[in-house]
């Protein structure tokens, strides 16, 4: 038995296709054309990757996008006085900081800065607050997309064990508490979990967020589970791999998202969403 694999290009692909039909429909209508701004501090070249991609959907979809690049030394009141200046600028509803920052700027006085209204990563505690009390906010991303896949693949989450491994403020935390609003019952795993396999072995939804490579394997897995992989690491040989040993657990899963391919482009599709909302809303 082999599992069915979720496409989550495919779906981010019909999703995006009814973002760019209301993103033309509010220009046409209202004459307004949702704009995101992205700000990348440093060369990292991951990150240099992602923000190119998140630039292109944009302009797929018809979307307003700048991008704001800064040198690596650039210190954190100059980054924060950016972020001001597009909290203020009409041409922009969304903002995104491209993370992780340099190691001399604090994450949390940077996010604090991004007005609320314009949160499209949904980092800002105000917009996780509203999370945590199920109060309308823009969702984190790649947590909204992971349910947004579970649910478009046709898989119900009421009543069902979800597992959650690796407990981040950007994905473990807040795709646990959003698994719980689809009323699963809720395990969250860390690296200082004792019999990690014993736990997520109950997963009938196990998700995995932990970013080290392959190390979910066919062991860790109740046969018939549904396994959503959000690691995107990269082997020194080149090959982008997950954090669930994709051969391996594909063999024994009911499904399973592949990487590349998966959760991946749905994360930048719950981004222009996003970005659509907060354009909608003002
Ligand atoms: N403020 C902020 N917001 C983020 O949302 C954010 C961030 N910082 N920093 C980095 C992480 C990572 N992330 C990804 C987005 C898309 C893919 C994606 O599209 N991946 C493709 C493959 C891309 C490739 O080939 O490298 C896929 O899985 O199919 C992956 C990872 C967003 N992040
Ligand atoms: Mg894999």
């Amino acid at each position: 038995m082999s599992g069915r694999i979720i496409d989550g290009k495919h779906i981010a692909s019909i999703i995006r296709e009814s973002i760019k039909q209301e993103t033309e429909k509010l220009i046409e209508e209202r004459g307004i054309q949702p704009g995101l701004a992205v700000v990348l501090v440093g060369e990292d070249p991951a990150s240099q990757v992602y923000v190119r991609n998140k630039e292109r959907a944009c302009q797929k979809v018809g979307m307003y996008s700048e991008v704001h690049r800064l040198p690596e030394h650039t210190s954190q009141s100059e980054l924060i006085q950016l972020i001001e200046r597009l909290g203020r600028d009409e041409r922009i509803h969304g903002i995104l900081v491209q993370l992780p920052l340099p190691a001399h700027i604090d994450e949390k006085a940077v996010i604090a800065a991004i007005p609320p209204a314009k949160d499209v990563d949904g980092f800002h505690p105000v917009s996780v607050g509203n999370m945590v009390i199920g109060d309308e906010a823009f969702l984190p991303c790649t947590p909204a997309g992971i349910i947004e896949l579970i649910k478009r693949t046709g898989i119900e989450l009421a009543g069902k064990h979800a597992v959650v491994v690796g407990r981040s403020n950007i994905v473990g935390k807040p795709v646990s508490m959003l698994l719980l609003h689809e009323h699963a019952t809720v395990t969250m795993c860390h690296s200082r979990t004792p019999d990690l396999a014993a736990m997520t072995r109950q997963a009938d939804v196990l998700v995995v967020a932990v970013g080290r490579p392959e190390m979910i394997k066919a062991e860790h897995v109740k046969p018939g589970a549904v396994v959503i992989d959000v690691g995107v690491n990269r082997l020194p040989d080149g090959r982008l791999v997950g954090d669930v040993d994709y051969d391996e657990v594909a063999a024994i899963a009911e499904a399973i998202t592949p990487v590349p391919g998966g959760v991946g482009p749905m994360t930048i599709t719950m981004l222009l969403k996003n970005t659509l909302q907060a354009a909608l809303r003002i």
